[in-house]
């Protein structure tokens, strides 16, 4: 019996392996009727066959006329479509992209198979609706747009009550979760339980760039408060009203959610993502040896940045080799520009051994100017980047800006600052000066206006040779003689979904630094000579 039993399973395994790349499997459902149309994961709308109709006790509840999938995809881009023609001015743009995302949102709620297929076809166009730089919009209006719940929500009041509530989520299965506090939403800031925003669009990336089950993923926000006065005075904002938790209670409400989460699914992934910086760095070392998780905004950034930096030298003219020999001024010394420069310093010491070499080419600055060994009260994460203020010519603490790129001569300016403008005309004609034969421009800070300069601004005040990239996305640049000026967007959308699938299949335990470096060489290794010679330093989102 035993051996009939296994003999049947091998060939059955066997057939199934061979059929299942042919005909898809069905999906068994135990709902009935109105029930499937209001669930998103099964609901087909109009597009149930008569047969189904009959089956699941749906005939009577939808209007006679069967629409094809084919047919209801036309109809929905045809909708979306014509917002874009009712755009007649600039100040249009922000109106006619809230309502863009709202369709698409509507359809999210109503009918996921659709939502993710318009999604994955048409990704250029929609990342910039779901994702930055529209999400930034969604969560300043979260309140007014509030029509539905997605994904959980546990506040500081739910402390005691987590592992129960953690089985409230219908879903048997979760791979992936992406959790905030809200506590420094893109460069918005403090925008409390409005940063739900973040883990969905973040995690509608997952969908449509990893493929990964709609059904097992889980967006999180744990509301801890908010430290947003204007937040707290509103009577119809939807999250906590009281100040932020901090220190032990804000810590052991954190361990009560991941305890729980772990309890019922111990192989979920747990992507950190917009918290502020010192719970950044503290819940990444205080996790990232105990369970598979990694934090975003400090690791997916650097990975990005690193690749961009890669192709940098390339598009230079240079071999790899003289990556060690950039200069490279870094603006922001927050959880992002700390992960940058962290993880691009690995990479010197990985090529040439020598930690003192690595250290020397970066700069780092924050809001009070150069960052040097003399500074007072420096958080201990920058301690290392600190620089030895004899080490170039008139080089002191507090230099601004526009004095270091004047005196270091940078190959590269990287913003990750949160300060829309920052590179301003006089920088980046320093910049222009620096007698770099390629310098390049990395504007990082997300949304749009907070990019520390725009692509039309770098390419006019730094030269029009220059390599650029954005956090946010900017149309490339016209220049004279029919020339195009290339406009990358080096945001962690380039990584993460491939970190959370890489940590998925492989059932990997811990997400270790070495596995990022190696990401951020593999995106890297995808440009070839003719793109980077372009200026082209990622892949394009299409690809
Ligand atoms: N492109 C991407 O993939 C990506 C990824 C992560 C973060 N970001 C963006 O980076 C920005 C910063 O994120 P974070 O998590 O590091 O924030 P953070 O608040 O931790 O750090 C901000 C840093 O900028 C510094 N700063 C502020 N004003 C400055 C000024 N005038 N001059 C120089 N430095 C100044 C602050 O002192 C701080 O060190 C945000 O806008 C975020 O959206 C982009
Ligand atoms: O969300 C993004 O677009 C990138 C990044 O995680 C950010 O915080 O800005
Ligand atoms: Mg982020």
């Amino acid at each position: 019996m035993w051996s009939l039993t296994k003999f049947v399973a091998s060939r059955l395994s066997r057939s199934r392996r061979f059929f299942s790349s042919v005909i898809p499997r069905p999906c068994i459902i135990q709902k009935r009727g109105a029930d499937i149309l209001h669930d998103p994961w099964i609901n087909k709308d109009t597009g149930f066959p008569l047969t189904e109709r009959n089956r699941l006790g749906l005939r009577g509840l939808l209007p006679p006329r069967v629409i094809s999938f084919e047919q209801q995809y036309a109809r929905f881009m045809e909708s979306y479509r014509s917002l874009e023609k009712n755009t007649v001015s600039e100040s249009d743009t922000s109106h006619v992209a809230l309502a863009k995302w709202r369709i698409l949102n509507r359809l999210h709620d109503r009918n996921e198979t659709l939502y993710f297929r318009v999604l994955i076809d048409n990704i250029k166009d929609f990342a910039p609706i779901i994702y930055t730089p529209t999400v930034g919009l969604v969560c300043q209006n979260y309140s007014g747009l509030f029509r539905r719940p997605r994904g959980m929500y546990f506040s500081a009041k739910d402390k005691g009550e987590m592992m129960s509530m953690i089985y409230n989520w219908p879903a048997q299965m979760v791979d992936m979760i992406v959790l905030t506090d809200g506590s420094r939403i893109l460069g918005l800031g403090d925008l409390g339980v409005h940063g739900i925003g973040i883990p969905i669009g973040k995690l509608d990336m997952y969908v449509a760039a990893a493929g990964l089950n709609p059904q097992r993923i889980l967006p999180v926000m744990l509301d801890v408060g908010t430290n947003n006065l204007k937040l707290i005075e509103d009577p119809l904002y939807l999250g906590l009203r009281q100040p932020r938790l901090e220190g032990e209670e804000y810590l052991s409400t954190i361990d009560e959610f991941i305890e729980a989460v772990l309890t019922r699914w111990p192989k979920a992934i747990v992507q950190f993502e917009d918290f502020q910086m010192k719970w950044a760095f503290e819940t990444l070392k205080r996790y990232r040896e105990r369970f598979c998780m990694f934090n975003d905004d400090i690791q997916g950034t650097a990975g990005v940045a690193l690749a961009g930096l890669l192709g940098t030298v390339r598009a230079q003219g240079r071999s790899l080799d003289d990556f060690p020999n950039q200069k490279i001024v870094v603006v922001g010394a927050g959880s992002a520009g700390l992960g940058v420069l962290s993880m691009a310093v690995q990479a010197v010491v990985r090529m040439t051994g020598n930690a003192e070499t690595a250290a020397q080419k970066f700069f780092l600055l924050d809001k009070d100017g150069l960052i040097t060994k003399e500074r007072k009260n420096l958080d201990p994460a920058a301690v290392p980047f600190a620089k030895d203020p004899g080490l170039i010519a008139g080089l002191r603490d507090g230099d601004s800006l526009l004095e270091v790129v004047k005196k270091v001569k940078p190959d590269v300016l990287l913003g990750l600052s949160g300060v829309g403008g920052l590179f301003n005309e006089e920088v980046l004609k320093a910049l222009r000066e620096s007698g770099s034969n390629r310098p390049a421009i990395f504007a990082m800070s997300n949304p749009t206006m907070n990019a520390e300069c725009t692509a039309v601004e770098a390419f006019k005040h730094a030269g029009e040779n220059i390599v650029f990239a954005s956090g946010s996305p900017f149309e490339n640049v016209q220049l004279g003689n029919g020339k195009v000026g290339y406009v990358n967007q080096a945001n962690n959308m380039y990584l993460f979904p491939g970190i959370g699938l890489g940590a998925l299949l492989s059932g990997a335990c811990i997400i270790t630094d070495d596995m990022l470096q190696a990401a951020a060489e593999c995106l890297a290794s995808y440009m070839t000579d003719q793109d980077i010679e372009k200026g082209i330093l990622y892949p394009s989102i299409n690809r």
